[in-house]
């Protein structure tokens, strides 16, 4: 049987897995569940408890699950989805008036296709991508004004003016946008508490450590095949919603992919990096990809879920033992992230100006 090797980039440098020489195939039920989250708006902490426990299980195993009963309205998903598509469908020079290697200092703003590669064993990336941060003033549940952001945190604030500015002209983009990213905030900061509660910690044991956190969606639509790399996320975990084309495949520990396809009224999470280090690697921060087989543009929207950048972190308390020690020293949630895109945006950097010598040297060795 021949397994082949995938490099992954992380914050510490590329780590490698191996792959099965077999076609991704369906995931079951158990492989990625669908988790019910009525219980979770529940007053009785033991119908919390049964949120938490499912979580673990989906946790512990191949860090994937959906949610369903999420409190999102439908309405509010399908608008933002319809703002992405009246933004990507604009012709690329007004696009590239918000382009984020050009204008951000946070990777915010508009990157086109083949600008970025996710992973370094595969091609660049052909989803076009918009995204936006965390800022004070759009958040539905904390003090808006920036002058009230603790000095600690406002440095750490990453959210950029100027993609709400290249967006004008399209009527109500921002409203929707937003509305959608508030909803994925509220729930995820729900979610957390989930979170806290599956690992033996109090409920509110993140709370305080939440309230600017970095949050960041990346509306996506993807036409071609490797719409996006093997990777995987960063932060605590992420919500995605994904239209109905399907192309999600997630890399089990086996090493099989298999397709998390999408299901009508669930969103997905998946675990980060970043909360499998508070885990000790208890939890599992897994590889997935999206390979858009279909004729079909495909939109996701993914809220990326972290604590507030300036909190420094390590392994939680119930995920060590005598025999079980830290693995990890604590390290900034912002830092964190910060050492895997500069990593990232500077070897994309490095194989473009490659390329860019290329053509000269084929001439002169022909
Ligand atoms: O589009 C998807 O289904 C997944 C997107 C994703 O994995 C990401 O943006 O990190
Ligand atoms: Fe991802």
């Amino acid at each position: 049987m021949s397994v082949t090797k995938l490099e992954l980039r992380t914050a510490l440098g590329p780590v490698y897995r191996d792959v099965l020489p077999y076609q991704p195939r369906d995931c079951t039920p158990d492989e990625i569940p669908v988790i019910d989250l009525e219980p979770m708006f529940s007053s009785e902490l033991s119908d919390r408890k049964k949120v938490s426990s499912a979580i673990k299980a989906a946790a512990v195993n191949n860090g994937f699950f959906y949610i369903k009963n999420h409190g999102i309205p439908a309405e509010t998903i399908a608008r933002c989805k319809g703002q992405v598509l009246n933004f990507m469908r604009q012709p690329f020079e007004t696009k590239d008036s918000i382009q984020s290697h050009k204008y951000s200092k946070y990777f915010n703003g508009y990157l086109g296709r083949r600008k970025a590669q996710v992973s370094p064993s595969e091609t660049a990336d052909v989803r076009e991508s918009f995204t936006f941060r965390y800022s004070p003033e759009l958040d539905p549940d904390h003090p808006k004004d920036i002058s009230e952001v603790p000095d600690e945190i406002r440095p750490w604030i990453q959210g950029e003016d100027f993609v709400w500015e290249g967006t004008e002209h399209l009527p109500d983009f921002k409203s929707d946008l937003v509305a959608y990213w508030s909803g994925c905030l509220k729930l995820a900061r729900k979610l957390v508490r989930m979170f806290a509660l599956s690992l033996d910690l109090e409920e509110d044991y993140w709370d305080s450590k939440v309230t600017h956190p970095g949050a960041e969606t990346q509306e996506e639509i993807k036409k071609e095949f490797v719409g996006l790399g093997s990777h995987t996320d960063l932060q605590l975990f992420t919500l995605l919603w994904q239209d109905n084309v399907g192309g999600l495949q997630v890399l089990t520990q086996e090493g099989q992919w298999i397709k998390a396809p999408p299901i009508e009224g669930t969103l997905v999470v998946n675990i980060g990096d970043y909360m499998m280090r508070l885990c000790n690697d208890i939890y599992k921060s897994t590889v997935h990809r999206v390979t858009n087989e279909s004729t079909q543009e495909r939109v996701s929207m993914p809220l990326f879920f972290g604590l507030n950048f300036n909190c420094v972190e390590g392994v939680v308390p119930s995920c060590t033992s005598e025999s079980n020690p830290a693995k990890y020293e604590p390290i900034s949630c912002g830092d964190w992230c910060q050492m895997r895109f500069k990593m990232e945006a500077k070897d994309f950097a490095k194989n473009e100006s490659k390329k860019l010598i290329a053509p000269s040297a084929v001439i002169v060795a022909g």
